[in-house]
């Protein structure tokens, strides 16, 4: 795999180096929005040991003090790499530290925003390059505690705040740059702007990093990775990403990919098969079912605790997988054996690992800790002989999602709300026995149904039934009941982090309530929940 050639082989690539900002990955998201790739590296990134040449450096804020002892410092080789630089925060107040200026702690902090009037220079007209075309001031958002005090020799200022003299600066003949503001975040008027000017203008990065140009070049290089015979396997569940990763996959080596779909049994109602309906049928992707709900059911029976729940679904999953993936590789060996050389075996096994995952793992101290594997069933393998690939490693969600549309994945799949790996153990209180599955998922179904109907589904960012395990009384058909009770959740949010409660149309809410007790046997209430998060969670478990 090293002498694969990687994406930042292909695209002018932008190197942002984190010094643990919390918004080092809003630079990132700007960058890409601007079709321009870029990377985030730890900030102890030393250029010399970089196997590629970045187009040109951003250096991010910090919660650090430039003077204090330990504070991350930048390498100066940055500056001697013949690619331009910005610095934004603290990246301009470590930008004035190495060229001999001075920051210190400002007499009043300054957070929110703030007005920034653009100075130009006639007689620099190299600095200006920054704010070109930009006159007067602009709106600009602010989160600092030191400041400027001196501008570094041979830098101009070329704009200013009232209580920032030198809120941006430049070098007069070198393209260096720094600004006090975080033009990154969505506050900051123009600010996305500014960044286009940086990467755009200065480092000349042409704009090329689109999903359509993505696309035939990640299947070239997948091809090459897995060369004429290699075999790769990859678990599906139907979500989005899986799902985009395995269409890829298809397009680059055909039906050299293997994907597996393990019905644990707590899956939504028809899933297994719609999802192998459209990925078999309508994507064409070799996928093959394993039905493994009498195992799955059978370890979770009598077991109430959540956690012990995900640990019981998570464990079974890799039994199956791995159980799955040694019965191929012995019928490869065989195959071998028989002389039927060109079959090839299973080498690699696909994951969908995301940016986020990557730059989440990333510690701006040190050298990148191992990525998040948690959600991800290939990374936990038992000494695992398969190598992994993940294609979407370098993109964020919005992106796989676009790279889903022009690989013509329907829509609804593209579009699809997250649904966790333990599926519907999670949602069923207490015990989950086939029968309290078989009520869960009807009344999901029914849920789901209407939400699409009402024209919904895209508003909200997940929705699902669960099933509480207490019963109440009703009367159903002039008969006294006894029965279980259905509580409905669906929540907006950004990142799953926090998350509102959405607020349905009344008589939306009265058409999923009436027809889930109409028509799922062993349930007289619906309830709504009504929590945000914090203090409850997405899931009831
Ligand atoms: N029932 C399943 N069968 C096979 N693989 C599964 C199953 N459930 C989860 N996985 C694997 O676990 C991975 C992580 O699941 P996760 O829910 O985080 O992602 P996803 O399902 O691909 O996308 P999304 O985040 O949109 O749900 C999946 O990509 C898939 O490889
Ligand atoms: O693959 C998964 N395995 C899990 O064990 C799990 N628990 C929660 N989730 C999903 O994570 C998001 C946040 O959920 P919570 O607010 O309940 O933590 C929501 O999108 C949840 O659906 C999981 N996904
Ligand atoms: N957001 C930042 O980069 C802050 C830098 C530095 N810690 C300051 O307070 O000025
Ligand atoms: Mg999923």
């Amino acid at each position: 795999m090293d002498q694969t050639k990687a994406v930042h082989d292909f695209y002018s690539t932008i190197l942002i180096l984190d010094f643990g900002s919390q918004y080092s990955h809003l630079i990132t998201r700007r960058c890409r929005e601007l079709n321009v790739y870029c990377e985030m590296l730890p900030c102890t990134q030393k250029l010399k040991d970089l196997s590629w040449k970045p187009k040109g450096i951003i250096l991010s804020g910090s919660p650090y003090s430039t003077y204090d002892t330990d504070a991350p410092r930048v390498d100066p080789d940055v500056f001697n790499a013949g690619v331009p630089v910005l610095g934004i925060c603290y990246g301009l107040q470590e930008t004035t530290n190495v060229f001999g200026g001075k920051v210190e702690a400002c007499d009043h902090r300054e957070y929110g925003f703030a007005q920034l009037d653009i100075v130009h220079n006639d007689q620099h007209p190299h600095a200006n390059k920054l704010f070109e075309g930009i006159q007067g001031s602009m709106q600009v958002w602010m989160s600092h505690g030191d400041a400027v005090r001196e501008a570094p020799k041979d830098f101009v200022v070329i704009g200013k705040t009232n209580t920032a003299p030198f809120a941006a600066i430049a070098h007069v003949n070198k393209p260096i740059y720094g600004i006090q503001f975080h033009a990154e975040v969505t506050h900051s008027q123009r600010g996305k702007e500014v960044i286009g000017k940086f990467v755009h203008d200065i480092c000349q990065c042409k704009g090329e990093w689109t999903m359509e140009s993505f696309i035939s070049k990640e299947i070239q290089r997948i091809r090459e990775i897995c060369g004429d015979k290699g075999k790769v396997l990859g678990a599906v569940s139907g979500g989005v990403d899986s799902t985009v990763a395995a269409k890829l996959m298809h397009e680059a080596i055909g039906d050299r990919f293997q994907a597996v779909l393990v019905d644990n049994g707590v899956l939504r109602l028809n899933e297994a098969s719609q999802v192998y309906k459209t990925l078999r049928q309508d994507l064409g992707v070799n996928l093959k079912v394993i039905d493994a709900a009498d195992l799955f059911l059978g370890k979770l029976e009598g077991v109430t605790d959540p956690e012990k729940k995900r640990k019981i679904i998570g464990n079974t999953f890799i039994e199956v997988f791995e159980a799955e993936a040694a019965r191929l590789e012995g019928e490869a060996e065989k195959e071998i054996e028989q002389g039927k050389f060109s079959k090839g075996k299973f080498e690699w096994l696909l994951q969908g690992t995301l940016y986020p995952d990557v730059i989440e793992s990333i510690s701006f101290k040190g050298p990148s800790a191992t990525i998040k594997t948690h959600h991800n069933v290939g990374g936990l393998l038992a000494d695992m002989k398969l190598k992994l690939i993940e294609p979407l490693r370098e993109l964020f969600k919005d992106e796989v999602r676009a790279l889903g549309r022009l690989l013509e994945i329907p829509d609804h799949l593209v579009n699809r709300q997250p649904f966790p790996g333990p599926g519907l153990a999670i949602r069923i209180l207490g015990e989950v026995t086939r029968s309290q599955v078989e009520i869960v998922q009807h009344a999901d179904s029914i849920y789901m149904e209407e939400i699409t109907n009402a024209g919904l589904y895209n508003q909200i960012s997940q929705a699902y039934a669960a099933l509480l395990p207490v019963k109440a009384v009703g009367v159903q058909g002039d008969k006294r009941t006894y029965e279980q009770i259905i509580a409905l959740r669906a929540v907006t949010t950004t990142d799953f982090m926090t998350a509102d409660w959405f607020d349905f149309p009344h008589d939306v809410l009265k058409r999923i309530s009436s027809r889930i007790t109409n028509q799922v046997r062993g349930v007289n209430r619906v309830m709504l929940d009504v929590s945000s998060k914090p203090p409850a969670t997405i899931e009831m478990e």
